[in-house]
């Protein structure tokens, strides 16, 4: 349960890669891993608890759809009021066991506003949701079923209500795209990842992670039916946008 335990998981060379999975191994690493992988990422739990701050009425819900350990959560938890629920969903059994545990062993938390759910968030009822989040977790959906989620998602927030999406896209092809990738893989080189993690995590992802461009989520975010969008966040291939009604 320690948020110290160091990601070596690819570094062993081992036989060919698997699949990235977020099984057992994933979930004890995942604190270090996500803040080692993904530039901002701090950055972009405290903002939405802040985000959260303003649009979370009293008595309305969150959501916090593939939660994972449960970052966006807590973030979301230490901003709002006593009445605000949330309700953290992901459907890797051990995630979700590392979620209980830790808000368990924090005497600060009031477990009774948050229900935790493992489960699929494609098929979970979203209602009377002032917030829905997103944080890294659209792109490891197939993108067929991207739109219909969105919708759902835009079908359970209440007047005010806001979607917040964070995802890694993919950068324009040619220079541009290309100085986004090669920033991104310096960052994990500077944060301490060898070159043989670097590729073998690369090659583990790739029918995994399937990232987008900035303008196919946008254009998707209008089909959903959503009526305007900012973006607030970017470091390097990775952004956030505020999504409302
Ligand atoms: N269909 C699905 N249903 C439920 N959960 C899913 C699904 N697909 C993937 N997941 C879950 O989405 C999470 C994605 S990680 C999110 C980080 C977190 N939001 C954070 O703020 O720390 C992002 C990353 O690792 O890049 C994993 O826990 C998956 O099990
Ligand atoms: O490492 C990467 O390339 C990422 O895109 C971030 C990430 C972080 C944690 C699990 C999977 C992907």
């Amino acid at each position: 349960m320690k948020d110290t335990v160091i990601d070596d998981l690819f570094d062993r060379a081992a036989g060919p890669v698997r699949p990235f999975e977020f099984d057992a191994d994933v979930a004890r690493v995942f604190p270090d891993m996500v803040r080692r992988s993904v530039p901002g990422y701090a950055e972009l739990v405290g903002l939405s608890g802040l985000i959260a701050r303003r649009v979370a009425g009293p008595g309305t819900r969150c959501y916090d759809l593939g939660c994972s350990l449960g970052a966006v959560t807590r973030s979301i938890l230490r901003q709002t009021g006593p009445d605000v629920s949330v309700v953290a969903v992901d459907n890797a059994p051990a995630m979700i066991e590392g979620l209980q545990a830790r808000l368990a062993a924090e005497a600060e938390t009031d477990v009774t506003r948050v229900e935790t759910l493992c489960a699929d968030i494609r098929s979970i009822a979203i209602e009377g949701a002032s917030l829905v989040v997103l944080n890294l977790t659209l792109q490891f959906v197939p993108i067929e079923e991207r739109l219909g989620l969105l919708q759902r998602i835009r079908a359970g927030l209440v007047p005010g209500g806001v979607l917040i999406l964070a995802e890694k896209f993919a950068g324009p092809k040619g220079r541009a795209g290309d100085w986004l990738t090669t920033l991104h893989e310096d960052f994990k080189r500077a944060n301490g990842y060898s070159e043989l993690a670097i590729a073998r995590k690369r090659t583990a992802l790739e029918q995994v992670l399937i990232p987008e461009s900035l303008e196919e989520h946008e254009r998707r975010l209008a089909e959903a039916g959503f009526a305007g969008s900012v973006r607030w966040f970017q470091s390097l291939n990775f952004v956030a946008w505020l999504v409302w009604i």
